[in-house]
């Protein structure tokens, strides 16, 4: 077991999908810098890199900012070998990036051999753009439920839960290795 002295340093990398224009960039540099834009740039895709410490494990997590995807798309050899969880996004104002990560979620699973529990985290963005939500809170919910990954909703625009996604995200990726024991995660610090 990692101690005080001689903490324990794991890699983890992690790939943001889903539909082009639903934030992935945005909610990537929110995490990584802590900052927002609101200009719209297409991305191709590029690798952050961010350590994270829970306690007494530090992760050193690549964060892949993908390509948006759509029906034609597929997985970049960079996000789809050795990656150890994804985070899928819609954005709660576009009821067709809701559908379409549905899509994403598939031709995921089917990439990786219709792999078993892909540690996954589903993730409504635009939330501060409340007036012009389009996808309610619990049909997303439920989305979720269905494919027994968590939900969550945020705003790369005021930072809200924008760090929780990703906690979110590795805590999914630890479940089963015991890494992270409850009394471990509940405290997170950013490097
Ligand atoms: N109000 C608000 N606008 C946001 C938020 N997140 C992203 N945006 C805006 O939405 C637009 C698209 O954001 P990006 O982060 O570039 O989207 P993307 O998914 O990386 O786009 P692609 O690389 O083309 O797939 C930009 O104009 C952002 O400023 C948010 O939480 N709130």
């Amino acid at each position: 077991m990692p101690n005080n002295s001689n903490p324990t340093l794991v890699h983890r990398k992690i790939a943001v999908l889903g539909f082009r224009a639903v934030g992935k960039t945005s909610l990537t540099n929110a995490f990584v810098s802590g900052t927002f834009s609101d200009n719209y740039d297409p991305t191709i895709e590029n690798t952050h890199h961010k350590t994270i410490r829970f306690r007494k494990v530090h992760f050193a997590t690549d964060i892949i900012d993908t390509a948006g995807m759509d029906e034609y798309s597929s997985l970049s050899r960079n996000a789809s070998v050795g990656v150890h969880g994804y985070a899928l996004v819609f954005s709660t104002t576009s009821r067709s990036s809701f559908e379409n990560v549905i899509k994403i979620n598939e031709a995921l699973l089917n990439a990786l051999g219709d792999a078993l529990d892909v540690p996954r985290v589903l993730v409504g963005s635009m939330k501060d753009l409340s007036e012009e939500r389009e996808v309610p809170l619990l049909q997303a919910q439920s989305l979720a439920d269905s494919w027994r990954i968590p939900y969550l909703e945020c705003s790369s625009k005021t930072g809200e839960n924008v760090a929780e996604v990703f906690h979110t995200l590795l805590r999914e990726i630890e479940k089963d290795d015991g890494l992270l024991n409850e009394s471990e995660d509940e405290k997170c610090i950013i490097l």
